[in-house]
């Protein structure tokens, strides 16, 4: 963040763990369903062997598309115009210097190509890390008509520079979740039992963005450069979904269904038109994997993503 011109930030915690969220209701059709399978690289590298199209395009005289689960990370983006953090009391930041820091999904059902959802969201979690603050939002989703839940999100929000506000020490940590359900990873020393490399292109972002991530820290080189990069980076999402794609083609041959949970870390920025290598190293139901960006020789996501057990006998 070097020379960069950043805005006082100011957070109480009483205010901002008081805050409740309304409900929201949204609606998708299969039209989003494709424009997001484009946006994470679906359709891509595998354009000759037609595998995806099956997540833009009705083959087999199906009467409906099929979905990626990574689909659902887009649902807690739907319960307000941008993140919600804007509407939040008592959390004030300078926006720019926003990351996103983990990502924790649970999938309950297959996702339906169209539906109309119920958004439920609260706080889960707020830390003082000294130089940021963390914030964690929980958004549980459901289906509107039966009220069946469908997909669980955690988004965990690294805002940069705004740390600092504890008057306490320890300083200020607080998490009203399981303790098993988000964990560090840590990435075998062996080599990858399976390795997937794929392209993102220079246009990513701005085609991602169009599924309702409009942050301008993707599209705007201004924005951008006063965040510290050289220029629009690709969002976190987006680098997750290609490597749940890798894993679905790789391990779970091409059954987006067999996804039950999703955990990934953040690791570093990741620029539109670089390459994406993702490793994976099955374990049992898990598949433990990492994502590196091949021009920089670095880690840009890991985590780990739980099959259904029908999938343990192919691991
Ligand atoms: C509702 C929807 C909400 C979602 C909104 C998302 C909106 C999107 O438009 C925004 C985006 O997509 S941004 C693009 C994707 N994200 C990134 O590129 C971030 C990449 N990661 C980084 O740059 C650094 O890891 C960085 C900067 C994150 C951390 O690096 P450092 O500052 O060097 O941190 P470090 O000193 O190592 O650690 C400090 C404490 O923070 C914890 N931590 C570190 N990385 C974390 C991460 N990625 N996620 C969560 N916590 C993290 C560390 O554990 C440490 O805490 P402690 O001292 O207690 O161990």
């Amino acid at each position: 963040m070097g020379g960069s011109d950043l805005t006082l930030s100011l957070i109480d915690p009483k205010l901002v763990l008081s805050h409740k969220f309304p409900e929201a209701e949204f609606s998708y059709d299969e039209r989003d369903v494709a424009m997001y399978a484009l946006g994470i690289g679906a359709c891509g590298s595998d354009a000759v062997d037609g595998k995806e199209l099956k997540y833009v395009h009705h083959i087999d005289g199906q009467s409906y598309i099929k979905v990626l689960p990574t689909f659902a990370a887009l649902f807690p983006f739907k319960t307000s115009k941008g993140t919600g953090l804007d509407d939040v009391p008592g959390l004030e930041f300078d926006p720019r210097f926003l990351l996103h820091g983990q990502q924790y999904m649970e999938i309950y059902m297959p996702l339906p190509s169209n539906c109309c959802i119920e958004n439920k969201v609260v706080i889960a979690g707020l830390h003082d890390k000294g130089k940021a603050t963390i914030i964690e939002l929980e958004t549980t989703s459901y289906i509107k008509e039966s009220g069946e839940a469908l997909c669980m999100n955690r988004s965990t929000v690294y805002l940069r520079g705004a740390g600092g506000f504890s008057k306490s020490s320890p300083p200020f940590s607080y998490a009203n979740y399981p303790v098993n359900q988000v964990s560090h990873v840590s990435i075998p020393k062996c080599n990858p039992a399976f390795v997937y490399e794929d392209h993102s292109q220079p246009s990513q972002a701005l085609l991602y963005r169009l599924s309702g991530d409009y942050n301008p820290l993707h599209s705007d080189p201004m924005i951008a450069q006063a965040a510290g990069f050289s220029r629009p980076i690709l969002h976190g999402l987006c680098t997750l979904g290609y490597a749940v794609r890798a894993i679905i083609k790789c391990i779970c041959s091409g059954d987006e269904t067999a996804v039950k949970s999703i955990f990934g870390r953040f690791l570093l920025h990741v620029y539109p038109g670089e390459t994406l290598v993702t490793e994976m190293w099955p374990q049992g139901t898990k598949v433990v994997y990492q994502t590196k960006v091949k021009e920089r020789s670095r880690a840009a996501l890991s985590g780990y993503v739980v099959l259904k057990p029908y999938m343990a006998s192919s691991l």
